[in-house]
């Protein structure tokens, strides 16, 4: 239903100007591309890929960017709707925010030195967010491989293959301490860290992360090659350098069908590249609105008209 080819003739420069915006704030700040392949993920989980975590709350929008997994969290909005204002000076009224937040994925692993890939297009905007499906459906750091595999089920998407390639995004960005605290000090109500983690990591993290502190302060996700969309994400886990218990569980669950796929992708770069930019695109065609359906909005944080 979706087709690369999509704005060829009505937005023929949509891609330099998306690649243009996202390279130019990753200058000044190498997280940005971390982040906007986040935001596209947590849009496609709820309602599928339809912008609807754009939408700013209203009196009749329940905004998503208040759920859990959002509030204090996501980033890259200013970047987005800096894509929607030169995107509405060239082609005003024709290109989507859902289709803008999948080709700002793409474009955002191109530079982080990831795979590149033909992103599908002519997705249409929502006319409603849902902060509680928000909250039912972005999986927690703190689940276990089976609630993972349930959640990715869920989406459609296979909870072995594209579980473990697109957790492998966490090679790239950022974690808050309050994320995954529990770990370091009194683990699943032990009184003792989390065993599956590394012990000269585990010291390093209870530096950054103190046991009664605030839980704001931020450490990588990826130990070895923070900024790079590489595959190190997963020798990490094979070290018990996990940052996520989320991230761990596939690696570590005893008799688990991922493991093997960790080997696979630690041991080959253009492996995980390759499954990847598949899981993206399927990611990406999670409940689009296609057709008359939706509706394109003139600003990516406001129904139309409101
Ligand atoms: C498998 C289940 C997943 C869980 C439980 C999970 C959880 C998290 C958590 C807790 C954070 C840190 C948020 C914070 O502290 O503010 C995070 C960051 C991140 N996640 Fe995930 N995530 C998952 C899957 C994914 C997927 C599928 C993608 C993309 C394809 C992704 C991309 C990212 C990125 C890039 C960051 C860093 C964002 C930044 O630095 O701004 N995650 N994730
Ligand atoms: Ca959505
Ligand atoms: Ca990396």
């Amino acid at each position: 239903q979706l087709s690369t080819t999509f704005y060829l003739r009505t937005c023929p420069n949509l891609q330099h100007i998306v690649f243009d915006v996202v390279a130019k704030a990753s200058f000044s700040d190498p997280r940005i591309g971390a982040s906007l392949i986040r935001l596209h993920f947590h849009d496609c989980f709820v309602q599928g890929c339809d912008a609807s975590i754009l939408l700013n709350k209203t009196a009749t929008i329940d905004s998503e960017q208040d759920a859990f997994a959002n509030a204090n969290s996501i980033r890259g909005l200013d970047v987005m709707n800096n894509i929607k204002s030169y995107v509405e000076r060239f082609c005003p009224g024709t290109v989507s925010c859902a289709d803008m937040l999948a080709m700002a994925a793409e474009v955002s692993s191109e530079i982080g030195g990831g795979p590149q890939w033909k992103v599908l297009l002519g997705r249409r905007d929502s006319l409603t967010a849902n902060r509680i499906l928000a909250n039912q459906n972005i999986p927690a750091p703190s689940f276990t491989l089976d609630q993972l595999k349930a959640s990715f089920q869920k989406q459609g998407l296979d909870p072995t293959t594209d579980l473990v390639a697109l957790s492998g995004a966490h090679t790239i960005g950022r974690a808050h301490c309050r994320v995954f605290v529990n770990r370091l000090y009194n683990f699943n109500n032990t009184g003792n860290p989390d065993p599956t983690l590394d012990s000269d990591y585990l010291q390093t993290l209870q530096e950054i992360c103190p046991q009664n502190g605030n839980g704001d302060s931020l450490t990588n996700l990826d130990v070895s090659t923070p900024n790079t969309l590489d595959n190190r994400y997963y020798s990490n886990l094979r070290s018990q350098r996990g940052l996520l218990q989320s991230d761990q569980e596939l690696y570590s669950t005893p008799g688990a069908d991922t493991i093997s796929l960790v080997d696979t992708y630690s041991n080959s770069k253009i492996a995980f590249n390759q499954q990847f930019a598949q899981s993206m695109i399927k990611m990406g065609n999670i409940g689009v609105l296609t057709g008359d359906q939706g509706e394109i909005r003139s600003h990516c944080n406001f129904v139309n008209g409101s």
